[in-house]
């Protein structure tokens, strides 16, 4: 294809798809960047970014958004300039009141099937650490550009809890069945370099400009790639994956529930939202 008909073609689908986002979005920023169209959606909940359920309500929101419009491309960053997000909001998880966590983890499993699976094309910012969810939302993208000497893993068993067997399918995606399973059951966080190494990260980056330029760079691989072809051969490598949890969606709610409302579980937790808070406390 010539290179002007390219870009006729290119302008044409900009101006017919044009995302339009609501304004109303609390915990996200999102923009769209006017040389390739390409949506940044930035996690905008301080101090950490901990998922709740009224942010993932909002990002499961701009996902579908996202779809409708037949978007050519989404980077997810975070406005903290030291985490990207801090995973599960504890506080959900915290003595929770079951019908509250019934639908947070019902979001949770909303965004997860909606990101791990979109036909667009994904990448993570990863501008700070990314714990646990934090680790899970930044797999579920397709190419992840990571700022150095920040922490990144599903380290759920250090708070005594267990990832859920479709966070481990996001990992095995991800990286070996190996490197999996001693990472797991370890709890490990990786540094910024040694994710690069084990393969959990695509690039490093000195920022967070340098992270969004390289996630950028990304989409350009796509640009003579059909969309559809794409969006197919994706769904060939994760599809099985999601409808596994669309078929156990409700049992996956009611195990979680039932494991995590458990004392021992609950101690855990309370246990390790001491150690945050006196890690704090130890620091002033
Ligand atoms: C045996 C069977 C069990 C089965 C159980 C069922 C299965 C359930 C699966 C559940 C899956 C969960 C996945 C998760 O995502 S769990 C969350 C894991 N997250 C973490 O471990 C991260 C914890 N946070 C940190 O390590 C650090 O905060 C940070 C991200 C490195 C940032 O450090 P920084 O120094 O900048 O900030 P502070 O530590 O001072 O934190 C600022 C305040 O934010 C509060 N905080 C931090 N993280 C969370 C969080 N995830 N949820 C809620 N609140 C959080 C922290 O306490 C500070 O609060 P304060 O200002 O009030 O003191």
């Amino acid at each position: 294809m010539m290179a002007s008909t390219r870009s006729l073609l290119r302008t044409k689908s900009l101006i017919s798809n044009l995302p339009r986002f609501s304004s109303n979005y609390k915990c996200l920023d999102v923009s769209v960047n006017n040389d390739n169209n390409i949506t940044t959606v930035t996690l905008k909940r301080p101090p950490v970014n901990s998922l709740n359920l009224d942010l993932l309500s909002e990002i499961s929101d701009v996902l579908t958004d996202l779809k409708k419009s037949k978007s050519p491309g989404m980077i997810l960053t975070s406005s903290s300039d030291k985490v990207f997000t801090a995973g599960l909001d504890i506080m959900e998880m915290h003595k929770p009141d079951p019908e509250r966590f019934k639908q947070f983890w019902y979001a949770l499993q909303d965004v997860w099937m909606k990101l791990y699976g979109s036909p667009f094309p994904t990448a993570a910012a990863i501008n700070g650490h990314a714990p646990a969810g934090g680790c899970l939302l930044a797999m579920c993208c397709e190419y992840r550009v990571m700022v150095q000497n920040f922490n990144i893993g599903l380290n759920e068993t250090q708070l005594g809890i267990v990832a859920p067997i479709w966070f481990i399918k996001t990992m095995l995606n991800t990286i070996s069945i190996r490197d999996t399973e001693l990472a797991l059951t370890t709890g490990r966080l990786f540094k910024t370099d040694e994710a690069l190494a084990v393969g959990l990260i695509d690039e490093m980056a000195t920022d967070k400009a340098d992270a969004l330029k390289k996630a950028n760079a990304f989409f350009e691989r796509f640009e003579m790639i059909p969309p559809i072809a794409r969006a197919y051969t994706k769904d060939s490598l994760r599809g099985s994956d999601i409808e596994d949890l669309k078929k156990n969606r409700e049992k996956d709610i009611q195990t979680t529930l039932s494991l995590i409302t458990q004392p021992k579980v609950q101690q855990g937790l309370e246990f390790y939202l001491a150690l945050l808070k006196n890690k704090k406390e130890s620091a002033a």
